[in-house]
């Protein structure tokens, strides 16, 4: 053999081994694997490429749903992952979500600490700051709707409104001052770099190992300019909170309700690092879905006109004035029965973040069985909160907006409702279930309940009108129009509902 025949000769011997090494690893997972025997999509014995795909493209929560309707209640979705539409998914013990499995005591530290800052008490004393944004925001409606008294106004873009307030409030709330957006477009570039960060979550969620071949820089070009300005906005926003608190200016906000707390278990505090980590975490959990929740709202009011009469009237005659809608001391709020289920059916058709969330089953468990599918230690089980909420068996005609499915009467017993509120998971449940859930209910129905108070509001003309909604002879799992539709990354992002407002009471005092 010629010397120079050896080069060749070593990458044939390469290639041939690296072949070998997929052809055994794919067998095995196609033939051997303990999930070998579960139906699913022919891509997901292989490869986690699945889910990234989907996520990929935002429709993971619609191509989980069909693959349900194909494969039954539970399918693979991966070589090694499981997943479920059904409620005991969700109520399974000794299993973690991933992120916890990786440092489980870590992750419970850290959450014990942030729902200290969470809590009710700190939810009433931060209200009021959560009420001014509020009130800003009904401002910028008010601007579009007074411009044309007594008239219909020019369209909103509900999903453009609702971001800014999510982040302002979160602003307020993780830095002590909000970022302006409902103000000006300075800052509100702020919203596409955190889509752009939760779309990369959701696709390496889905596929971790490609987070190691980096590929956010073909997805995602723009990423490190806008990492550069979110990065210099955070420093401006953590300088200004330190000064404010030295010099005694600094407002109720996350810092200052936990800044001195201890965790009972350990005797540990937060460090400032941690702190504000902690805070650019709960920019991007807490600011794009409650936001989306919000616009989902606007959207099914807007298309349901007899849900829209019935909570409009129920808002109008619990409240005196526009300043009695809030949620602290002595608040009327509760009575709101037919708001609160107006959110939750919402939140139901809608999820925020209605992907497949996965948890790992635990290590040393020995694997679990879920209704009646072993699987093994190790593996993840995931569910899709959009799926579930969209599951027939829990909640008959489920993309009829429904509001009275909440309230009990004499068709809709209290355990018929409890039956469906086991599966009424947008918050998700559990060890990493949300913990923001009061701020979000705060936020969501305040902001509903002003916005009936000073407007009435319907769907605008014409093509404007059915921007967010699903479209006859659209994309499979995108025909109906009276769906809102999410692009689903771990949040959402969406377009629309453009709302037309009229004035019905005097705001000349939020327009000063
Ligand atoms: C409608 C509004 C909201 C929805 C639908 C929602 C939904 C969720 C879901 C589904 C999870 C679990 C994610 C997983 O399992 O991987 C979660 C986690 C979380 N949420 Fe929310 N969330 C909302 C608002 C908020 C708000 C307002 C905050 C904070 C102020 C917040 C803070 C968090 C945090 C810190 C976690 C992580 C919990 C942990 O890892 O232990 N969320 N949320």
């Amino acid at each position: 053999m010629a010397f120079w025949g050896l080069p060749t000769l070593l990458i044939k011997v390469a290639i041939g081994v690296l072949l070998l090494r997929f052809i055994i690893i794919y067998s095995h997972r196609w033939f051997l694997n303990a999930l070998s025997h579960e139906p699913g999509p022919f891509i997901a014995k292989f490869t986690d490429w699945y889910g990234a795909y989907h996520s990929a493209l935002g429709q993971l929560h619609i191509r989980t749903l069909e693959a349900h309707k194909r494969y039954g209640s539970a399918f693979r979705g991966g070589p090694n992952k499981m997943v479920f539409n059904t409620v005991t998914a969700f109520h399974a013990p000794g299993v973690f979500n991933i992120h916890t499995a990786i440092d489980k005591e870590l992750h419970r530290f850290k959450r014990r600490m942030i729902s200290q800052g969470l809590s009710d008490p700190c939810m009433r004393e931060f209200e009021p700051s959560l009420l001014e944004h509020v009130d800003k925001f009904v401002r910028n409606i008010a601007r579009a709707a007074s411009a044309q008294p007594g008239q219909w106004s020019a369209p909103v873009n509900m999903s453009e409104q609702c971001k800014y307030l999510g982040f302002d409030i979160m602003g307020e709330f993780g830095f002590g001052q909000s970022f302006g957006l409902l103000d000006g477009p300075t800052n509100r570039f702020l919203i596409d770099a955190v889509t752009a960060a939760s779309h990369r979550s959701a696709v390496y969620g889905q596929f971790p190992d490609l987070a190691k071949v980096k590929l956010e820089k073909i997805l995602y070009p723009r990423a490190s300019s806008m990492r550069m300005k979110y990065m210099t906005l955070m420093t401006r926003l953590l300088r200004e909170r330190l000064e404010a608190e030295e010099d005694g200016r600094a407002k109720r906000d996350l810092f200052s309700f936990i800044v001195h707390a201890t965790d009972e278990e350990t005797g540990r505090s937060f460090s400032q690092a941690e702190l504000w980590s902690e805070a650019r975490f709960l920019l991007i959990a807490g600011s794009d879905t409650t936001s989306t929740g919000l616009t989902a709202l606007f959207f099914y009011l807007s298309r349901y006109p007899e849900c829209y009469d019935k909570v409009a009237r129920e808002v109008r005659s619990t409240f005196r004035s526009g300043h009695e809608i809030h949620c602290g001391l002595n608040s009327k709020m509760p009575q709101c029965v037919y708001l609160r289920a107006c959110i939750d059916e919402a939140m139901r058709m809608t999820p925020p973040a209605g992907g497949v969330l996965w948890r790992e089953v635990s290590k040393g468990s020995g694997g679990i069985v879920i209704d009646g599918h072993y699987v093994p230690e190790g593996c993840d089980v995931g569910a899709s909160i959009y799926c579930v909420q969209h599951n027939e068996e829990y909640f008959p005609d489920s993309f009829s907006f429904c509001p009275d499915r909440w309230i009990v009467s004499e068709g809709n017993p209290k355990e018929k409702i409890e039956l469906a509120r086991q599966a009424f998971v947008p918050f998700s449940l559990g060890p990493r279930g949300c913990p923001g859930k009061t701020m979000a209910y705060m936020e969501l129905s305040t902001a509903m309940a002003k916005a009936l108070w000073y407007f009435d509001f319907e769907a605008a003309d014409g093509d404007l009108g059915v921007v967010g909604a699903g479209k006859l002879g659209g994309p499979p799992g995108r025909q109906r129009p009276n769906e809102f539709q999410l692009i689903d990354h771990l949040t959402s992002t969406h377009d629309g509902p453009y709302i037309k407002y009229k004035l019905r009471e005097d705001v000349s005092e939020l327009l000063r």
